[in-house]
């Protein structure tokens, strides 16, 4: 017998990744093939008409488990009762554009949103913030929505988790399915660390098997961190099949939970774990278990990892004191 319906609400439903992401999410690969899914698309006004051609087109691939389409330009409307909220849709930085207007740009978009949230969502909604600056739009958002318990919003580090483990098979000459342990440290930006110390290679140690660390510090690392920068500079377009891939994966993970022995990464509120200063948004290492997710304790941090994880936050440290200083949180 179906199931009631999920409501998913995606934002920026008419852009690259919203085009790549909602046809996965309509197939069932969002929430698995048992959960039939309501989506909602929130896009600006302008944008409505292009998100009523892919609604067209989401009708033409007749998915079973679609139990209906609604898109509005409002976000109380769109976030009516919704269990998974997808932030998408936020506001490129365009040219001759500073840094601070950036923020407030997005703080203008991810403000509201997180209201609209706060006051319609459903009681169990889990948020994943995709639009950049990720890791504080989503601390924006979260802070728009005191009644929402702060762990349901997250950021997106899970693209730069999965290009990191191709990275990595590739080095060693394994599949991606023989890695495990890998994490993805502090903000979704270019300062990022991602750290394979714990990270395991078919069962050995991933430093260990690699055995360079040259190629660790001047090639894995570089080649992950700006991976974004390297897809805009070939293709002229930020990533967008890829982000949607890891938007699902994501929050697949969230709600089915991470293998026995392995975890992920997820940006989530720190709770002073390893020195993150409670309340940032953060990318850790995180275990999911019946839609909740747990930081993993316990690792040591080696004097190569340290200063990179603090560089990574100190960043999110100053994107969250600009934010706050245009009034956003
Ligand atoms: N976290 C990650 O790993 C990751 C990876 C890739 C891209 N991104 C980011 O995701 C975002 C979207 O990328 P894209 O390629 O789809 O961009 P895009 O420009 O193709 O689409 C963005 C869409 O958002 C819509 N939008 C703007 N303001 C909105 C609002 N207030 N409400 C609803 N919709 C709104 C726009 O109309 C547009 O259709 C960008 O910020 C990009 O930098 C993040
Ligand atoms: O949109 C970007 O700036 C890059 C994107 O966040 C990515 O990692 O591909």
């Amino acid at each position: 017998m179906p199931r009631t319906p999920v409501t998913v609400t995606v934002t920026g439903a008419a852009g690259q990744i919203g085009y790549a992401l909602l046809f996965r999410v309509a197939s069932g690969q969002l929430l698995g093939p048992d959960t039939p899914v309501r989506l909602r698309l929130l896009e600006i006004t302008p944008a409505l008409s292009a998100a009523e051609g892919t609604a067209m087109e989401l009708d033409d691939c007749a998915f079973p488990l679609l139990a209906g389409i609604d898109i509005t330009d409002d976000p109380a409307t769109a976030f009516d009762g919704t269990n998974v909220a997808l932030l998408v849709g936020a506001r490129p930085r365009t040219k001759g554009m500073e840094r601070g207007d950036l923020l407030e740009a997005n703080g203008g978009i991810f403000k509201p949103q997180g209201r609209a949230i706060n006051d319609h969502a459903a009681d169990d909604v889990k948020v994943l913030v995709v639009g950049n600056p990720a890791n504080t739009n989503a601390l924006i958002a979260r802070a728009a929505a005191p009644d929402v318990p702060a762990e349901r919003f997250t950021a997106m580090t899970r693209l730069d988790h999965n290009r990191a483990l191709t990275q990595l098979a590739r080095k060693t000459g394994a599949s991606v399915s023989d890695i495990r342990r890998l994490t993805i440290w502090g903000n979704h930006s270019a300062t990022q660390y991602p750290d394979i110390f714990h990270a395991e290679v078919a069962g050995k140690n991933a430093a260990e098997a690699v055995g360079d660390e040259t190629w660790l510090a001047e090639e894995f690392i570089p080649t992950v961190a700006k991976r974004g920068a390297a897809i805009i500079e070939a293709r002229g377009a930020s990533s967008a099949a890829s982000a949607a891939n890891a938007a699902v994966d994501h929050v697949h993970t969230w709600v089915h939970g991470t293998p026995e022995g392995d975890w992920t990464s997820m940006a989530v509120v720190s709770d002073g774990s390893y020195g993150v200063p409670e309340g940032l948004i953060s990318s850790f290492p995180v275990t999911t278990a019946n839609g909740s997710w747990q930081i993993v304790q316990g690792l040591e941090i080696n004097e190569f990892s340290r200063p990179r994880i603090d560089a990574s936050v100190q960043e999110l440290i100053d994107e969250r004191e600009a934010v706050s200083g245009l009034g956003l949180i």
